[in-house]
């Protein structure tokens, strides 16, 4: 990590396709490392508030901005800070793992490759797979290598679409220590999932419904105030008073 401040801003932050409004009005502000979830039903607006924040869609109205850099003038310098795993892998099927790990090294233009990529390797415990064509592998695999394509380059701002799914318990619980262990050496993490009672890994949920902010907050006090046993069932509460 290269150090420095990090911080992530949303102000008010919509996007609209065609009528369809995808996101409405949200607010964010991070200056500190976290791990922040981004959980809402399916088609609530993670993945386009991700993209709006990554700069990859323009918004309709408001302003977002990654330490510092409004999202839409990112240059190489900051996004070199930033870490972004989709939710469709941009990684290559005839390659080995350690290959596609390692076209990444290259396109940060590290210039410790080989530790680099062993590190990254060594984090989602796909060192004993590093020699085997991706073809080969399961999606829960392939999903693994893509975070090593993800954190290859050690970004302080890392933003995960999804990346647990189709991952085994075992395997998700792992990832989540491996989140955590980024936030405490200073990276902002942000994390969208489908899987509700895996939220209780965050710092703080941000719970979107219908592109707005339905409530942000730690796990523990989403269970405190709706009484609800488990996220999950804090969640739907929610989604029901809502
Ligand atoms: N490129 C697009 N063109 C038209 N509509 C879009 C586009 N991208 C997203 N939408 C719409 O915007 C809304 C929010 O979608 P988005 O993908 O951000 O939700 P999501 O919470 O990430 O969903 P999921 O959990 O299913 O991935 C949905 O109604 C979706 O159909």
């Amino acid at each position: 990590m290269d150090g420095g401040d990090v911080s992530v801003d949303c102000v008010g932050l919509s996007r609209k396709f065609g009528p369809t409004v995808a996101l409405d009005g949200v607010d964010i502000r991070l200056d500190e490392p976290e791990i922040l979830g981004l959980a809402g039903p399916n088609g609530s607006g993670k993945t386009t508030l991700i993209r709006c924040l990554l700069g990859l869609l323009a918004p309709s109205a408001g302003t977002s901005a990654i330490n510092g850099v409004p999202s839409l003038e990112l240059g190489l310098a900051t996004r070199g800070r930033i870490g972004f795993m989709p939710q469709r892998e941009a990684v290559y099927s005839d390659l080995t793992v350690r290959q596609n790990v390692a076209f990444f090294a290259r396109l940060y233009g590290l210039s410790n490759r080989r530790e680099a990529v062993e590190r990254a390797l060594s984090f989602v415990e796909l060192g004993d797979r590093a020699d085997d064509r991706l073809r080969t592998l399961s999606g829960g695999l392939i999903r693994r290598v893509s975070l090593a394509c993800t954190l290859v380059h050690d970004p302080d701002v890392i933003v995960l679409d999804e990346p647990t799914v189709g991952v085994d318990p075992v395997l998700r619980a792992s990832m989540w220590r491996g989140f955590r262990e980024r936030r405490d050496d200073g990276a902002i993490v942000i994390v969208s999932t489908h899987y509700l009672g895996e939220a209780t890994n965050c710092d703080r949920v941000l719970f979107l419904r219908d592109g707005r902010t339905l409530a942000v907050d730690t796990p523990d006090a989403f269970l405190a105030s709706t009484g609800a046993a488990d996220l999950e069932s804090a969640f739907l509460e929610l989604l029901e008073e809502g």
